[in-house]
């Protein structure tokens, strides 16, 4: 078993809002102390640059292509995570030489698996030398080369995270992610894993109120408690065949796109979305090998009420509970970042990352490359 490492895990995940920081010590296996989280939202200006390069990056056909500005934007966004550490050091009291390893996830800006392409912003040599501690980045390329989808790579913290869970989570747990897409993982009483992304998280939520309202998100589902749900709308998003294929994929941020404006007024679309986001999850857990007993649910979903009252009431009529990470003594919002703590120091380690049951990988696989600084 390695030594108990301090890493500092970084996300920038597809909602495009911010930098979440958090702290783990962990050896990359069964100890796991967690620290403190911070979030650093971006502002409108980047968000709309951010929202500009998914646009651009679609003419990258080999994931180390930069066309148009993504030099820029790459360079900008790696800047803006190098702050969030330095706040976050200060912050805590803490010296680069405190901590060991940064793991960065960095800007997934193109995500095809069908063509085992995926591309994240971030250049993690930088990174390195502008905090002066060796990061970890580019975790997920590797499990594609093993014929992996490339995510979900939260489940093996989230295996980590199931061991020690209070009594009220009754196995087979399944943690839930809401960030801008949704994934889940299955851990059942003998610890068997299974992953997959399981449908629509925020980013369509989000869209929606933006091109309708001028508003980044629906602040705890507020706009949509004052609609209904649109069954037709519903029905045809979970037509999709995401759902109903026999293999499970990974998504970009673009699969799902949003109804016609004519559809809906603002607060239906906002509570039909928010209906199609909890829908997405149970439907997809139709995949797994058992029903679930208790749903955990992370990321910024959770926050929302009307999401996660569908939630409860759909899992309720399957016989289970669902309960926000903070019920489960977790730590919703700094989850993701935890995680990335954990995958950059088992990464040093050489511990495995995917599994067949989590991203379709061939065989378990490590992955991510190293910078250190100068
Ligand atoms: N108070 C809130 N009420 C409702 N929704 C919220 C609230 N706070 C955050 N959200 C939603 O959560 C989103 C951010 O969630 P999170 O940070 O978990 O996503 P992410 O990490 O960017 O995405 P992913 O997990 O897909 O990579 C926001 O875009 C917003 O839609
Ligand atoms: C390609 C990519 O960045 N995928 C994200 C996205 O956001 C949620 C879902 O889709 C998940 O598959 C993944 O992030 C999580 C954190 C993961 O890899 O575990």
């Amino acid at each position: 078993m390695g030594q108990t490492k301090t890493a500092f895990g970084l996300m920038s995940g597809t909602s495009m809002d911010g930098i979440d920081v958090a702290l783990l010590r962990t050896d990359g296996d069964q100890l796991l102390e967690r620290g403190p989280g911070m979030g650093f939202a971006y502002d409108a200006g980047f968000r709309r640059r951010l929202q500009a390069a998914l646009e651009t990056a679609k003419a990258i056909s080999r994931r180390d292509e930069r066309p148009g500005d993504l030099v820029a934007v790459e360079r900008e966004l790696t800047w803006r995570h190098a702050d969030a550490v330095r706040s976050f050091l200060q912050e805590n009291r803490l010296l680069p030489s405190d901590v060991d390893v940064i793991g960065f996830h960095g800007q997934t800006v193109l995500h095809r698996p069908d063509q085992a392409l995926t591309v994240q912003l971030g250049d993690g040599a930088l990174l390195a030398r502008e905090t002066g501690v060796s990061v970890v980045f580019d975790m997920r390329a590797n499990d594609m080369v093993h014929g992996g989808q490339g995510a979900p790579l939260i489940p093996v913290y989230h295996a980590a995270l199931a061991r020690n869970l209070p009594p009220q989570c009754a196995f087979p747990v399944v943690f839930v992610n809401i960030g801008g897409i949704s994934n889940l993982t299955y851990v059942d009483a003998g610890g068997q894993i299974v992953a997959f992304d399981s449908g629509p998280g925020n980013t369509l939520i989000d869209q929606w109120v933006e091109a309708h309202a001028g508003i980044p998100f629906d602040q705890g589902g507020m706009i949509a408690s004052e609609g209904r749900v649109l069954s037709g709308l519903v029905a045809r998003y979970l037509a999709n065949p995401f759902f109903t294929g026999s293999k499970r994929r990974s998504l970009d941020r673009n699969d799902f796109t949003l109804p016609a404006d004519a559809e809906a007024t603002l607060e239906d679309g906002a509570r039909t979305l928010a209906h199609v986001t909890a829908a997405a999850i149970l439907k997809s857990a139709g995949h797994l090998p058992a029903r679930p007993k208790t749903f955990v649910v992370c990321g910024g979903g959770r926050l929302n009420r009307v999401i996660m009252g569908d939630l409860a009431e759909l899992a309720a009529a399957e016989g289970a509970t669902v309960m926000g990470a903070e019920a489960a003594g977790l730590n919703g919002d700094s989850m993701e970042a935890e995680a990335w703590a954990y995958l950059a120091v088992r990464s040093l380690e050489g511990l495995p990352l995917t599994f067949p049951g989590t991203t379709g990988v061939r065989a378990p696989v490590s992955g991510g490359v190293l910078a250190v600084p100068a």
